[in-house]
């Protein structure tokens, strides 16, 4: 059996090397301590055979659920057992690589709590959840409403003579659909009601609803809860338990509604406080901001597999070189695969500066500075629509890139491609998150001669003068400039932004003239977004970053931006900053970089240092001996367990054997 020459591949693939590995590992990781952690974390689970994903795309729903639960629990008795702290539990459930119940809880669940319950409330309620004394999940979607929030129809109803709400589900659409950990797994929901007292409707409101039993997990009397059903693809979300939740007239005492915000007194009082109500969507922001850095390792990790294999791949040949040529080295290969490792050094870059970006809106809400939340909520829906859509096309492209094989789930891609693409849809279809982009684009530019936009949005301050100037790149280098590359990002976005405005304004301002113009409205949030990428990517390489590994991220930076711009071209054309001959320039430019990515591709994927337990793919394998471990995996297919298929008794001999032509055969 030939055994691909990978291993000798992948080795002269990393002595052509021109950087600094371990500085990139340590970067990527977010620091040294990280990376110390998270190898460990990464050994860990990898040594561990409870954690082992083998078989899981073969499982069936139930046993797939089951062994989900049993990891779940043992990573919990792993956590406690080992004392690990805070970043390494989360770091050993990333490397668990599962979505599981517990997300939910720590993800959602627990920022909510802390961000709209009062202290009383987060005093009774968190160490219960920290210890997992309970389990919750976030309630929110409806079976007739997700986007809608405000179009929720579940009820929680003051009856000030007992001191309790009733929450109820009065239609059929009214039940809560989705919930990841609702289905099996939790004892709490998080629900989101409207909430009425005395007959007036004051919108939605989040409520604690205990829904199980907590001596025997059986439903508690008048709920109606259950598992949604088999999602797409195998394994993949499969994992999770996504739940049903329905009502009927469930009492709950009155300090389980969530006060922080909006209080009902015991007589039936509702009492709105100052702050603003849109702090109820917080943990939507919290879990938003986390998806970016999300999608950079998703990505990497197709990525990974893509390179690998890219390198280890040999198709055809030329008359110049002996033997067939690596696939890698095909130029049209190069085009569809740096551009997206580009992009997931890019989301890392961008993903470390929304946690600041986080951090700081945190400090500033606790001293009750609202100011910047507007353009957080704007950055975080946006970027999180970005990086999930890409990050999902990245990875079946990646799937692609691979050949034949990629289609195998031994490529470890289907499975990867089923377990991310529910992210563009879920904490947020990523459409009406541009739309919220788009809101917050117009309002700004409605207001921009009496209030100087900030932060992301800074740029938008100068709409004058970039809207008069035009792009002066006259040569290919004078795209390596990361100024005139950024006005380019900046004038292409105000432009777009400016022009859907003007078009609005000319209007009478209806609703449909507004539905009319969100083909445009989204397109300009994509711009804006893509903007904050690319200028956040720039900014963080220019900030610190060490001597051994500058270069290889600046080549990285470019390729991610003149990717963008040559994939944008046509809005960039059609708002008249820049010409085609510019645009062509770039893709030239684009070439280059790609001639310095190549020497180090394989290098620049080892450094996300994902490891072969964690890929899960016989064609990303470090060691790049592919076809070995592809064959072997085949005897792992449960059709082999016999050498006659069960069934062909029944059903195959009979064909073979009837020796008889069908009816009306011509042949
Ligand atoms: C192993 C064990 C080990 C243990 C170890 C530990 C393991 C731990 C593991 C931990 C891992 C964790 C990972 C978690 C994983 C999670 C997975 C994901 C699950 C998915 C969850 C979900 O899927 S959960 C549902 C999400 N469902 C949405 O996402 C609905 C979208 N729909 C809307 O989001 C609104 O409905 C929509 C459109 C804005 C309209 O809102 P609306 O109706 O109120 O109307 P408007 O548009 O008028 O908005 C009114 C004004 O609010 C402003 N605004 C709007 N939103 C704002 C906001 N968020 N922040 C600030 N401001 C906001 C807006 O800008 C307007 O401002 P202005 O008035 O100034 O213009
Ligand atoms: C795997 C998974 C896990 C989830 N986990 C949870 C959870 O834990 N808790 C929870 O509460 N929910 C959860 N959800 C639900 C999720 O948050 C919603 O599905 C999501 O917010 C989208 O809402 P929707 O399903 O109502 O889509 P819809 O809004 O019905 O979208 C359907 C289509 O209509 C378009 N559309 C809708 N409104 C407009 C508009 N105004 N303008 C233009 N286009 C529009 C959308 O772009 C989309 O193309 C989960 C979903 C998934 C898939």
């Amino acid at each position: 059996m030939q055994d691909g020459n990978g291993l000798d591949h992948l080795a002269g693939e990393r002595a052509m090397a021109q950087f600094d590995l371990q500085a990139m590992k340590v970067y990527l990781a977010g620091g040294q301590r990280e990376y110390e952690i998270s190898t460990k974390m990464a050994q860990l689970v990898a040594n561990d055979p409870v954690f082992s994903k083998e078989d899981r795309v073969r499982l069936a729903r139930k046993d797939l659920y089951k062994n989900s639960l049993r990891k779940a629990g043992h990573a919990w008795k792993t956590i406690l057992e080992k004392g690990l702290s805070e970043v390494e539990g989360l770091k050993l459930r990333h490397f668990v690589d599962e979505p599981t119940y517990t997300d939910l809880h720590w993800g959602m669940f627990i920022p909510a709590i802390k961000g709209q319950g009062t202290e009383e409330q987060q005093h009774k309620w968190l160490p219960l959840a920290y210890k997992m004394a309970i389990i919750g999940c976030y309630a929110q979607t409806e079976l007739g409403h997700g986007s809608n929030v405000q179009g929720l129809e579940t009820t929680a109803t003051f009856d000030p003579t007992t001191d309790e709400f009733i929450m109820h589900s009065p239609t059929v659409t009214s039940t809560k659909w989705w919930p990841g950990g609702l289905g099996k797994a939790s004892t709490h929901a998080l629900v989101y009601a409207r909430l009425i007292t005395d007959k007036k409707d004051h919108g939605i409101h989040a409520f604690i609803a205990p829904i199980r039993s907590l001596e025997d997990h059986t439903p508690l009397p008048n709920v109606t809860v259950g598992d949604i059903g088999v999602k797409f693809g195998n394994g993949g979300y499969n994992t999770m338990d996504n739940g049903f939740l329905r009502f009927d007239h469930v009492r709950i005492p009155r300090e389980n509604m969530l006060m922080r915000l909006a209080t009902v007194t015991k007589d039936g009082k509702y009492v709105r406080s100052n702050k603003p109500r849109q702090l109820g969507y917080g943990a939507m922001v919290f879990v938003r901001q986390g998806i970016v850095i999300d999608a950079s390792i998703y990505l990497s990790r197709a990525v990974t597999i893509a390179v690998r294999y890219s390198a280890v791949r040999r198709q055809f040949g030329n008359k110049d070189e002996p033997g067939e040529l690596q696939v890698i080295q095909y130029r049209t290969q190069q085009s569809r695969l740096f551009p997206l490792l580009a992009t997931a050094y890019a989301y890392r870059a961008v993903g470390f500066w929304m946690k600041s970006l986080y951090a700081d809106v945190m400090k500033r809400l606790n001293d009750n500075d609202f100011s910047t939340l507007p353009e957080v909520h704007a950055c975080t829906a946006g970027l999180k629509s970005i990086t999930t859509s890409v990050t999902a096309d990245g990875i079946e492209e990646c799937r692609k890139l691979c050949g034949g094989h990629g289609f195998l789930c031994a490529s470890g891609l289907p499975e990867l491609y089923a377990a991310y693409v529910p992210a563009c849809t879920y904490e947020g279809d990523n459409t009406i998150l541009l739309l919220q982009v788009a809101r917050f684009l117009l309002k700004t530019l409605s207001q921009v001669s009496k209030v100087r936009p900030v932060g992301t949005a800074a740029y938008l301050g100068n709409i004058k003068q970039l809207s008069t100037q035009n792009c002066k790149v006259s040569q290919g280098h004078d795209w390596l400039n990361t100024s005139v590359l950024l006005e380019a990002f900046e004038a292409r976005s105000a432009r777009q932004a400016a022009a859907v405005a003007l078009r609005l304004a000319k209007g009478s301002g209806s609703e449909a003239e507004f539905q009319e113009n969100t083909p445009e409205l989204v397109e300009s949030a994509r711009a804006h977004c893509q903007l904050i990428l690319v200028s956040k990517f720039i900014e963080q390489l220019q900030t610190g970053t060490p001597e051994g590994i500058r270069k290889q991220l600046e080549v990285l930076c470019y390729t991610y931006a003149f990717s963008q711009l040559i994939d944008n071209a046509g809005d960039f054309l059609a708002t008249g900053y820049v010409t085609g001959n510019q645009i062509a320039l770039a893709k030239e430019e684009l070439k280059h970089m790609f001639d310095k990515i190549r020497p180090n591709a394989v290098a620049l994927v080892d450094a996300f240092d994902h490891t072969d337990d964690y890929l899960g793919s016989a064609l990303g394998r470090y060691d790049g001996d592919v076809y070995t471990h592809l064959y072997k995996g085949a005897f792992k297919e449960s059709l082999n367990d016999t050498v006659v298929v069960d069934g062909y008794e029944e059903y195959l001999k009979p064909v073979l054997t009837q020796n008889l032509w069908a009816p009306h055969s011509k042949l």
